[in-house]
């Protein structure tokens, strides 16, 4: 059996004996420096590992650093040695005693003072020889207190020094023996129970100490996961995730939530401070999802970096290195070149100029490559600086912009990245704060990425969806825009890559779960993205009462549902405050007279200063059109299934024939226009028979032709006099202050404004101080799949709009603060 398949029989029996997959924890030295860090760290255990997860702990704070510095007095100052030494027994007796029963203390102290005496003894004699054994000492200390606390509160643990079982490669630097390792560290695991892993150690296979260097133990993390065959592995540091560029240097870094393995890699590559190029690299099946999060913040969600599709559009990044060498020689040209690139791991290259750039350790074997095929070369110090995204090396408009913020700066080259996933410039000076704040704004200033969520797939719905895939190519303003959600009252679709646009109606078909509350709202509170809308285009009450919730975790609504608005005065007010505490967006365009700018209108008069005084007209498009249609010709029955059938009524059209959804949307306007008032303060004539009121609408729209007599005698007797009727809604400012509202059937001459409409058309009558004696009109289609879904359309670039404008504001805000 050759090693690979040794290693892939040793996981699978391993998978079979954990009762899941295990997941890799991995604590930074700073998530434990204190003691307090260390009770975060024990609460975020108990809160998120199971028995027989792997923890890789760091050493505590700057232990690593106080055991360098001690290791260097060892070397030059010997006179300091034993104060020091002191230093370090008393920094860790300090954390054992503050974290642990006297009993275990005592135990762990008596360790302590063992290891103190070998590590006195190294140094007072060969330091040289025992320089990585001397600094395994920080992990190894961590490792066994954590442990120690986690079996006296949390559960049953065990420590393990990864010397015990996890061996280098000598050849090649830093490569893991995964057979012999995974052989060995079989025999150490104790199964049922959590094991506290050392990270930054190792062995060679002589059995000699050797470190993983730099941040070694987010590899032995990576490593650890790979030998497990885990699913799972978060790095807990003091950072909440991955930022689009360094946070410490650019104050308007955003966070990204969501990484591609690729991009997360060329991160690592080109300087990323919190990922490493080392990390990813065990990680080679991509199976294995890494989550960066912080332990000092660990509600808050940080990055997953993982498999991810490509529907959303990735976000962009941009990263830099100082202190590289642009290496050119005719040996780089071509075949040759292509074969440097590859040997040197080369940051860049061009075959066709002839160069690769190099960390300036590399000099010295690149010189000696060069030597045996007798060419120049020439040195040049340089630095780069990169935008980094999911392909961009294929994205023309990336380039284009990524060259138009460097046009005042000399570049020497931009260059494709070997791995497709950045564009590369080669600076000839050092990357500078003002450069790189300066090209993160442009590559990223647009780039807020807007998760749309859909609830209500009907008749309106469906328009919705169908309007979308060509707004979204036409909108600029939709450019980062993506639907992630689609929900109906019984199936929920979610994907947080994006769902595409132009085949949602399938993909909903296919891959809908069933509607589970708990688990919507726990992703709506979670979800990946800067910014997301619900657009709620259901009938539903209860629906509606999710709003509080949405404006609490900063969601932004757009509801062509009516019910939230026109809720009572307390509920609505509490909405609004919500909203306005969490900065979220309310929208809701079509809940009155669908498409038409009756809502804008009377803004725009409020902004004026003018006063509303009276709202009059005909608002539901559905009575409109039925009493427009009516001539006592056919059956009103008949007509009214016809309005259902065009999807111009409600869902039920007892909401149209009841006035309950006409004195809704008088409400509604009411409080655009300013005033308080309740449902229960409209007069409301319901032309729906108290003997059809109870009925599920099925029964209602079977029996309608019992409302065939009622309007056949109101039509007859108002056509006697050379009238008509009309279902006419109003609010008035009375003299005393008051407001008199009501809405009902209403007999008209046939001169009258509001009697020969369009059917369907809405028609809205604004009295105001500025239009007193000649009232402002607004008149046009009030309802129907076309206008309602354009409405929403609309809100919904309103609402992308209000967002652009409010980045900014604060990108300037964060600009100028530099
Ligand atoms: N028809 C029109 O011209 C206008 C309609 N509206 C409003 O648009 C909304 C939708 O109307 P239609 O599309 O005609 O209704 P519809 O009955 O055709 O579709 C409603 C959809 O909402 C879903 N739904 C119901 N309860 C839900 C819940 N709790 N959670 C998630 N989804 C739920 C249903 O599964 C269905 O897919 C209504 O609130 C209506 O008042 C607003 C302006 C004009
Ligand atoms: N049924 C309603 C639809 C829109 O709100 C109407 O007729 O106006």
């Amino acid at each position: 059996m050759n090693q690979v398949n040794v290693v892939e029989q040793l996981t699978a029996e391993r998978n079979q004996l954990a009762k899941q997959a295990v997941h890799v924890h991995k604590f930074g030295g700073s998530s434990l420096a204190t003691a307090q860090c260390i009770e975060r760290v024990v609460d975020i255990i108990r809160q998120h590992c199971q028995l027989n997860d792997l923890v890789v702990v760091s050493a505590n704070g700057d232990t690593t650093d106080a055991l360098f510095a001690t290791y260097q007095l060892a070397l030059e100052r010997q006179d300091t040695l034993t104060s020091a030494i002191a230093q370090l027994y008393q920094a860790q007796v300090e954390l054992i005693k503050s974290l642990l029963s006297a009993a275990t203390a005592e135990r762990m102290i008596d360790y302590l003072k063992s290891d103190i005496q070998q590590l006195t003894h190294w140094l007072t004699s060969t330091p040289e020889q025992y320089q990585a054994d001397f600094l395994s000492f920080g992990e190894l200390w961590s490792a066994r207190l954590l442990s120690a606390i986690l079996s006296e509160r949390v559960c049953p643990s065990y420590y393990l020094d990864a010397r015990d079982f996890l061996v280098i490669n000598n050849d090649q630097q830093c490569v893991v023996d995964n057979g012999i390792s995974l052989e060995q560290f079989n025999q150490v695991t104790q199964l049922g129970k959590l094991g506290v892993v050392t990270g930054y150690i190792s062995k060679d296979s002589a059995g000699k100490t050797c470190t993983l260097g730099r941040n070694g133990s987010d590899y032995s993390a990576t490593i650890m996961a790979s030998l497990t065959g885990a699913l799972n592995v978060t790095l807990w540091t003091d950072v909440d995730g991955i930022y689009s560029a360094d946070p410490r240097v650019v104050p308007t870094a955003r966070k990204l939530h969501r990484l591609p393995n690729g991009v997360a890699k060329e991160l690592g590559r080109l300087g990323n401070p919190v990922l490493h190029a080392k990390t990813l690299q065990p990680l080679t099946d991509h199976s294995t999802h890494l989550h960066v999060a912080s332990s000092f913040d660990y509600q808050n969600t940080g990055t997953e970096i993982g498999k991810f599709g490509q529907i959303a559009k990735q976000e962009l990044s941009v990263t830099y290195l100082n202190d590289l060498l642009l290496a050119q020689s005719e040996s780089f040209l071509g075949q040759q070149g292509e074969q440097a690139q590859h040997l040197f791991a080369a940051i860049c290259s061009d075959t066709e100029a002839g160069y690769i750039v190099i960390s300036q350790a590399q000099q010295k074997a690149v010189s000696q490559w060069l030597a045996s095929h007798d060419t120049e070369v020439s040195f040049t110090p340089v630095a780069i600086l990169a935008t980094v995204g999911h392909k961009v090396v294929h994205h023309g408009d990336v380039k284009a912009r990524f060259k138009r913020a460097l046009k005042h700066e000399q570049v020497f080259a931009i260059a494709n990245s070997p791995f497709q996933h950045s564009l590369i410039a080669i600076l000839p000076q050092a990357c500078s704060v003002e450069l790189l704040n300066h090209v993160h704004h442009d590559m990223t200033k647009d780039a807020r990425h807007i998760g749309l969520v859909v609830a209500g797939l009907g008749n309106i719905g469906e328009r919705f969806l169908q309007l979308l895939p060509k707004q979204l190519t036409q909108i600029p303003l939709l450019e980062n825009l993506h639907l992630v959600g689609l929900i109906s009252s019984k199936k929920a679709l979610i994907n947080n890559d994006g769902i595409e646009v132009s085949q949602a109606f399938a993909l909903f078909e296919q891959e809908a779960k069933n509607y589970d509350h708990q688990l919507l709202m726990s992703w709506l509170s979670n979800h990946p993205y800067d910014e997301l809308i619900v657009v709620d285009i259901t009938p539903s009450e209860a629906f509606s009462l999710l709003y509080g919730e949405f404006f609490k975790q900063g969601i932004h609504v757009i509801g062509a549902n009516k019910w939230a608005a026109s809720s009572s005065t307390e509920h609505y007010n509490d909405l609004l405050t919500t909203a306005q505490q969490h900065k979220s967006l309310w929208l809701g365009n079509t809940t009155v007279g669908a498409g038409l700018p009756i809502n804008y209108a009377i803004q725009d008069l409020i902004n004026s200063g003018d006063q509303i005084i009276e709202i009059s007209g005909i608002f539901s498009g559905t009575l409109s059109w039925l009493f427009e249609t009516y001539d006592n010709s056919v059956p009103f029955s008949q007509l009214l299934l016809d309005a259902l059938a065009q999807g111009i009524t409600e869902p039920d059209p007892r909401e149209d024939l009841s006035g309950r959804d006409v004195q809704r949307k008088l409400l509604i306007l009411a409080r655009m226009a300013g005033f308080e008032l309740s449902l229960t303060d409209i007069d409301c004539q319901n032309l729906v028979p108290e003997a059809l009121q109870q009925l599920s609408t099925e029964e209602f729209l079977a029996q309608a032709a019992a409302l065939d007599s009622y309007f056949a005698d109101a039509y007859l007797q108002a056509a006697d006099q050379g009238c008509c009727i009309r279902y006419i809604a109003k609010f008035s400012l009375q003299d005393n202050g008051q407001l008199c509202a009501s809405v009902g059937l209403a007999v008209l001459t046939e001169n009258d404004a509001f009697a020969n409409l369009t059917p369907c058309d809405n028609v809205f009558q604004i009295r105001s101080h500025w239009y007193q004696d000649n009232p402002l009109l607004i008149r046009g289609p009030g309802a129907g799949r076309d206008v309602t879904a354009g409405g929403l359309h609309s809100d919904l670039v309103n609402i992308c709009r209000q967002l652009v404008h409010r980045q900014q504001q604060v990108k300037l805000k964060g600009i100028n603060t530099l």
